[in-house]
């Protein structure tokens, strides 16, 4: 439980809002509870992230990246404790959860890397002076994060954006305060200087004040394209502040001509229904070629689903699926299913919220053969693929173009020629071949085009949207030149 919920200006405090809690979606356990922050403590930590800022950003990025690394330390240090913290509150399972905090541990490695290739100073010699590229902070920037990977992601706008010199509020998902509230508190331990990294909690309304507040330079959001989108709406007028948008997908797998049938079985497993389908990654919808291979195929996938663990994410036999985030999400996913069948989609496994008073849900899988043309270009952000038979490969690669997300795709196949094919006229920001889509390297830029986001890669390109470049050309004193423009006379 929690009191003081917010932490601003280095200090621990307790909101002045509402109510709020966090359910454990597993256990059906409230595990978290406080009041909200105010717009007046909204206010306060922005002015403190503004206080703070001239400071840090004075450092040298060496003192920044040390304190970084005691963080790392202190993740390292304190892993299980993180892991459980994130099981609790979204119901993944611990062996996923403790992927998740290594995955925290290692951005830093990566950010101190990708700050020095991408935003590093260059020197270039000139006739007279020297040119210089550098790299500056913006200034006070926000952080929302989602509540899949609630100390991953939001970890991935903070790192990088503390190095550059930025000072932070960070505003997490309202579904999981108590992961972002840990993560905080091992900054603070790190020794981080009071007001470069403040923390709001809150819901919907929390959001909206810090988005709009005045004084903030940029916003680096991770969540869905619904709430990116009105985020980007907002800014539209401000050219000034920079705004990185990851945001959700309607991501397509092809499959065609392969021999290992198990493997591929495995690749989709893991693409549509790791992390329950709480993935921005994950499969949506899955091509099958309409021939006997994809008869196969598609039998093997229904019996290889109906046998996937479910359970809790403390269970001494390890479940592959962990509850979801809520019961309202996991009721979502049913109904969502219902509408498809309605429109004329078959189940070909039925997902089953199995327990209405919590977030646990089956996988399910659904043949939208027939209704390819008309169901609705939506994320369902759940363990529900959606599966289409096509006879031609080009048509499967136009109707896996076919929404106005560009997030992951995939292509399951023996022939690199049909992967060369696929890879050119598919439009995704993320290509795999014969691999998961879900499982992104943090080595990597990590974004999506169309409705997946603005062109602001995160991950490896973080480093890019954390600063703006500053090009100078410099003597050390005033000086003549040797020649002089025409029509001057000195
Ligand atoms: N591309 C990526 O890197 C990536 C990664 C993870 C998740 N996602 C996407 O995130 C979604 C799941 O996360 P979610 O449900 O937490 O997302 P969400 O959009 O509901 O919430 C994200 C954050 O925005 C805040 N928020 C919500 N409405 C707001 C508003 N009107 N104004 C300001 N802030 C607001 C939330 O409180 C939260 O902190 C999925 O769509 C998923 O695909 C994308
Ligand atoms: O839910 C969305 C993120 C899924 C995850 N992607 C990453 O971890 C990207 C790498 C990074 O941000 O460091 C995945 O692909 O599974």
């Amino acid at each position: 439980m929690s009191t003081q919920a917010h932490f601003i200006a280095g200090q621990w405090t307790a909101g002045l809002g509402h109510d709020i809690q966090s359910i454990d979606p597993a256990k059906k356990a409230v595990i978290w509870s406080a009041k909200s922050a105010s717009s007046e403590q909204i206010d306060l930590a922005v002015k403190s992230a503004r206080q703070a800022f001239l400071g840090w950003s004075d450092t040298t990025f060496e003192e920044r990246l040390s304190i970084a690394k005691r963080y790392a330390q202190l993740l390292t240090d304190n892993k299980p404790a993180l892991a459980l913290a994130i099981a609790q509150e979204t119901g993944k399972p611990l062996w996923e959860t403790a992927t998740e905090v290594a995955a925290m541990i290692g951005k830093i490695g990566i950010s101190e890397k990708a700050y020095q290739d991408r935003t590093g100073t260059v020197e270039n010699p000139m006739p007279v002076g020297k040119a210089f590229i550098r790299h500056k902070p913006h200034g006070v920037v926000a952080v929302f994060g989602p509540y899949n990977f609630p100390g991953h992601l939001p970890n991935g706008h903070i790192v990088p954006a503390l190095l550059a010199g930025n000072t932070i509020v960070f505003k997490p998902s309202d579904l999981t305060p108590l992961v972002a509230e840990k993560m905080v508190q091992l900054w603070e331990q790190a020794g981080l200087p009071a007001g470069v990294l403040n923390l709001v909690q809150g819901e919907v309304e929390t959001g909206k004040a810090l988005a709009a507040h005045h004084d903030i330079d940029g916003l680096f959001f991770t969540g869905s394209s619904r709430t990116g989108k009105l985020l980007h709406e907002q800014f539209a007028g401000h050219p000034g502040k920079i705004l990185a948008l990851e945001m959700g997908g309607n991501n397509p797998l092809i499959v065609k001509d392969v021999k290992d049938i198990d493997a591929a079985v495995h690749d989709i497993v893991q693409s549509a229904f790791v992390t329950s389908g709480q993935r921005c990654t994950c499969a949506r919808r899955l091509f099958i070629k309409n021939d006997a291979q994809g008869d196969a195929l598609l039998n093997r996938l229904v019996e290889v689903t109906k046998q996937i663990k479910v359970g809790q994410y403390d269970d001494d036999e390890q479940p592959f699926m962990g509850a979801m985030i809520s019961k309202q999400a996991a009721s979502g996913m049913a109904k969502a299913q219902a509408e498809l069948q309605q429109l004329g989609g078959v189940s070909l496994v039925e997902l089953q919220h199995m327990d209405t008073e919590s977030g646990f849900v089956s996988p399910g899988i659904i043949d939208v053969t027939k209704i390819i043309d008309s169901m609705p270009d939506e994320e369902h952000f759940g363990p529900l693929l959606k599966v289409c038979r096509y006879d031609d490969f080009d048509a499967a690669i136009d109707h896996a173009n076919n929404t106005s997300f560009g997030l992951s795709a995939g292509f399951l196949g023996d022939s690199q020629e049909d992967y060369q094919h696929f890879f050119k006229r598919i439009r995704a920001g993320i290509v795999n071949w014969n691999r998961p889509i879900t499982g992104a390297s943090s080595a990597a830029p990590f974004g999506g085009i169309g409705d997946s986001g603005n062109h602001r890669a995160s991950a490896y390109y973080a480093a890019d949207y954390c600063a703006f470049p500053v090009a100078s050309v410099e003597l050390d004193k005033v000086t003549l030149p040797g020649t002089l423009s025409p029509g001057l006379t000195f």
